[in-house]
């Protein structure tokens, strides 16, 4: 997979600004979520943000890990499903996190188990956005966005040297 040409690195501080700007919006709903389902690994920690600010203690994981040993690119195991008691009424009420949504896949893939359910997740690329309910910033297809947690402090090449971010 060739990665896209542009960069947008992000920050903890940054990240946790974004959040808690996802939170301020989500708690505007009004609606009641009795639980969190986020989608692992990277919707563990906006859910943490989110479950602090809302007060939602009751939160479940959807564990989906895509293959990428595999020829068949892009191809996704389900490792933990979602708890048969969230299941019910088709998630309503549910609030599922992820950090981003690309291409949509994966937000699709778990609203099929939860229909009903309010999709949320702090950065979209355009493919994914008819796939969520709520998000922050909206960042171009050919962006691929560094989380803080895959990052470490380098040397930043001059922008009049090529530098992408
Ligand atoms: O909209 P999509 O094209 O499906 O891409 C979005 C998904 O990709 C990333 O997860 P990834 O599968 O890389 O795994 P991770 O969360 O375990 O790092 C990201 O955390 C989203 O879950
Ligand atoms: O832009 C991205 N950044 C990090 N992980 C991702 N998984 C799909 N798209 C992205
Ligand atoms: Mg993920």
């Amino acid at each position: 997979m060739s990665l896209p040409e542009k960069a947008f690195p992000v920050s903890w501080d940054q990240f946790h600004r974004d959040t808690r700007a996802l939170s301020w919006r989500l708690s505007g709903l009004n609606r009641e979520f009795k639980a969190i389902v986020c989608i692992t690994r990277g919707g563990l920690v906006p859910a943490a943000i989110i479950s602090r600010e809302l007060n939602i203690r009751l939160i479940d994981t959807v564990c989906i890990a895509t293959r990428h040993d595999y020829v068949d690119q892009g191809e996704t195991v389900l490792l933990k499903g979602i708890s048969a008691e969230l299941l019910e009424n088709d998630g309503e009420s549910v609030l599922v996190v992820d950090d981003l949504t690309d291409t949509g896949k994966t937000a699709r893939e778990v609203r099929e188990m939860l229909p009903k359910a309010h999709f949320a997740c702090v950065y979209a690329k355009p493919s994914g956005v008819p796939t969520i309910d709520t998000f922050v910033t909206e960042v171009s297809q050919d962006t691929w966005i560094y989380f803080p947690w895959d990052l470490g402090f380098t040397y930043q090449e001059p922008i009049a040297k090529g530098h992408r971010g």
